[in-house]
């Protein structure tokens, strides 16, 4: 099957939460159904006791009388077949047929190891706590929710199976702390003094006496006290031990120039030149630009309210239902390239010549840049997942192919990038060489220079989108080519070194 990768947008998500409170209905009524022959047997079987025990307080009497005698032997020799199939009858087997129905929406181990993955990455490049996360304090901020055992588990055996062993020994702390506080639902748990002990064998086996003890403790108190002498002797020698542990090692942390820029650790430089962009085109006499320059070397702008916000409802309207998981070039892949996790992302190309939106934001991006688009690729409306992001790279290829004078289109010159969505924790736009992020602000577009003047890359212009903390990102993008731009005559080019 296709891998529907759940985790890698925002948008695409809202349907499993549609999903899951249609799953919860069909248990709903699957209990209903339960409940119906429930109360068949409630009323029945205490007038059958009662009959029952009259003929039990007098047997010999009772099956002396003819109509009792020629009764018993009817309901015996009929009824209890009859009882017989009323409890083989099938129970919600149209509810076990619902779900059966929808397992391929379900999303599947690769959904949950890309989701570990991303977690994993809040936790790296925001330099967060096992802690915080599980109690859902996220970066500084308390939300309303918090993980439960189970999913702190499952956390704990992702990085186990992916050899960040002393931090999946913190996320099992957390369990063990979280099975301690709460129970688990009974289809996902077992018994609880059994989960206990199995985690506190667990945590003794790697010397961790101190996070075993409380969990033998709490085995103990929960438990019935019979049969418990094992256990107390297992928890006498824990108790011994518990000095000689090894302390759980703090996990340790590094940091890149591209998470520092993610924290908001840039020196933040005061703004340069703030301006209303009137040249080159006629329409901008009449709808003049904020224009804000960011960086001079490379050169970097930034477009304010450059698109309504009735503009950018439309364009996610037509993105929502085609979004498709994004690609990274590769020179294996080919034209399409390959889904990696250096890029969670879903999104649409959506050709200028679409709509009359699409072309009108097309003749702004002239305007805002001066330069042609012709020859250059369509628009591509993207929208982040959990943890979304795109690891450092630049948006120029620099290939032989495309840096040759023959070459229609040439390299990547500009890049336009829209943000159609403020975000609410992380997200920015870095640049860990010139050490500069940006925030995403609903309506602001960016625009780079990509190349030096003799057609090769700005190693400068390497970027990266920061793993979305809080939030749904959305941008929309274009790149510009640098050939069509042969007669075109930029202003902003000719002020870049
Ligand atoms: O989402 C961002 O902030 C950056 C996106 C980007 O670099 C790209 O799409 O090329
Ligand atoms: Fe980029």
């Amino acid at each position: 099957a296709m891998e529907q990768s759940h985790s890698t947008s925002v948008a695409g998500m809202v349907k499993l939460v549609l999903l899951e409170a249609k799953l919860i209905e069909n248990l709903s009524s699957y209990a209903d159904e339960l409940e119906k022959k429930l109360n068949i047997l409630k009323r029945v079987v205490p007038l059958l006791q009662e009959k029952s025990n009259k003929a039990m307080s007098q047997m010999e009497q009772y099956v002396s009388n003819p109509i009792n005698a020629f009764s018993l032997i009817r309901r015996l020799h009929k009824d209890w077949n009859k009882w017989k199939l009323f409890m083989e009858e099938p129970l919600g087997s149209s509810q076990v047929a619902y779900v059966n129905a929808h397992e391929s929406q379900l999303p599947s181990q690769t959904d949950l190891d890309e989701t570990c993955q991303g977690l994993h990455r809040l936790y790296d490049v925001y330099n967060l706590t096992v802690k915080d996360i599980a109690r859902g304090l996220i970066n500084g901020k308390q939300y309303d929710t918090s993980l439960g055992a189970l999913d702190t588990y499952a956390m704990g055996k992702y990085l186990d199976q992916n050899r960040i062993q002393d931090l999946a020994m913190e996320w099992f702390a957390e369990t063990g702390k979280l099975l301690m506080e709460h129970t688990l639902p009974i289809p996902m748990g077992g018994e609880r003094q059994q989960v206990l002990q199995l985690f506190a064998r667990a945590f003794i086996k790697q010397k961790h006496y101190t996070i075993a003890l409380p969990l033998l403790d709490h085995a103990l108190m929960k438990g019935n006290k019979t049969n418990n002498s094992d256990l107390l002797n297992e928890r006498a020698q824990i108790e011994e031990l518990v000095g000689t542990a090894p302390k759980l090692r703090p996990s340790i942390r590094y940091t890149t120039d591209y998470a520092r820029g993610c924290r908001g650790q840039f020196v933040q430089q005061t703004n340069l030149i703030c301006k209303y962009k009137f040249r080159p085109s006629p329409f901008l006499r009449l709808a003049p630009l904020k224009m804000e320059v960011l960086v001079v070397k490379p050169f970097i702008v930034a477009f304010h309210d450059v698109l309504s916000p009735h503009e950018i409802g439309e364009l996610q309207q037509l993105a929502m239902p085609l979004l498709k998981r994004t690609t990274v070039y590769d020179s294996n892949a080919g034209l399409h390239g390959s889904v990696k996790g250096t890029r969670t992302s879903k999104g649409i190309w959506l050709s200028r010549s679409h709509n009359n939106l699409t072309k009108r934001i097309g003749r702004r991006i002239s305007d805002m840049t001066g330069f042609h688009l012709e020859g250059s690729t369509s628009l591509q409306v993207m929208n982040y997942g959990l943890s979304g992001h795109y690891a450092l790279h630049t948006d120029y290829f620099n290939t032989a192919e495309l840096i040759a004078p023959e070459s229609p289109t040439g390299d990547r010159i500009a890049t336009v990038l829209f943000y159609l969505s403020d975000v609410e924790q992380g997200g920015d736009t870095v640049f860990p060489r010139i050490e500069q992020a940006f925030k995403p602000e609903r309506g602001k577009a960016l625009l780079w220079y990509n190349l030096h003047r003799n057609g090769t890359g700005d190693k400068r212009t390497e970027h990266g989108a920061c793993p979305v903390l809080v939030g749904s990102k959305w941008i929309m993008t274009q790149w510009i080519n640098e050939r069509p731009q042969l007669f075109a005559r930029p202003c902003l080019r000719e002020s870049t070194k």
